[in-house]
């Protein structure tokens, strides 16, 4: 009998609240801080750095697509990047925009470059940031694979990631950013 895999995590597997059991205490502030994560380690490190992984139409993750109410079929503009701190990768993040949302403000997203997304979200009064949910990404999902294979040669990653994701929401449209956390983060100060 084929053993069908279900897609990790689903909507359910992402938490409002990271169990106290399972996530390291140094690792809690950056899963919670509801503020900018560029902020956050631009104030812990000398030269931070945007390494834009890839940019293009893609269909999204089946829970990506379910969030932002896409069918599995629909494609989506992702922007995968890596946020390094002097010099080393520490978070691997996804941001994923519904096709018909790159309309009006949304347009900050293709021109963006190299330059952190977090600093036009969270400069424009106008987009709201939903709340911050978390999940455990293991070898069951591909965006662990995914920072498996951009790590690879550089970083023998853990079993599992902790990854946090929310919506930011500009006139009703939706953009989700995921920031998944390289090992590395917890070089930083917490
Ligand atoms: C949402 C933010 O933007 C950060 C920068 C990103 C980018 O440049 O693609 C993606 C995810 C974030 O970690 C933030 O700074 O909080």
């Amino acid at each position: 009998m084929t053993q069908i895999l279900r897609t990790r995590p689903t909507r359910d597997d992402w938490l409002a609240h990271p169990p106290r059991a399972t996530v390291r205490p140094q690792l809690r502030p950056w899963l919670l801080d509801p503020q900018s994560l560029t902020a956050r380690i631009r104030a812990r490190c000398a030269n931070f750095e945007v390494q834009v992984i890839r940019q293009a139409p893609m269909r999204p993750h089946p829970d990506e697509a379910e969030v932002l109410g896409l069918r599995a079929t629909d494609r989506a503009w992702l922007r995968e990047v890596l946020l390094l701190a002097d010099g080393v990768p520490v978070v691997y993040a996804r941001s994923v925009l519904p096709r018909h949302n790159l309309r009006g403000a949304w347009r900050l997203f293709h021109g963006i470059g190299s330059r952190p997304l977090g600093a036009a979200l969270f400069s424009d009064p106008r987009i709201v940031r939903q709340p911050l949910r978390c999940t455990r990404l293991d070898t069951r999902d591909a965006r662990y694979h995914r920072a498996m294979h951009l790590m690879s040669g550089q970083l023998r990653l853990p079993a599992s990631l902790w990854a946090r994701r929310s919506l930011f929401r500009l006139r009703g449209r939706a953009l989700l950013v995921s920031e998944v956390f390289l090992p590395t983060i917890l070089n930083l100060a917490p």
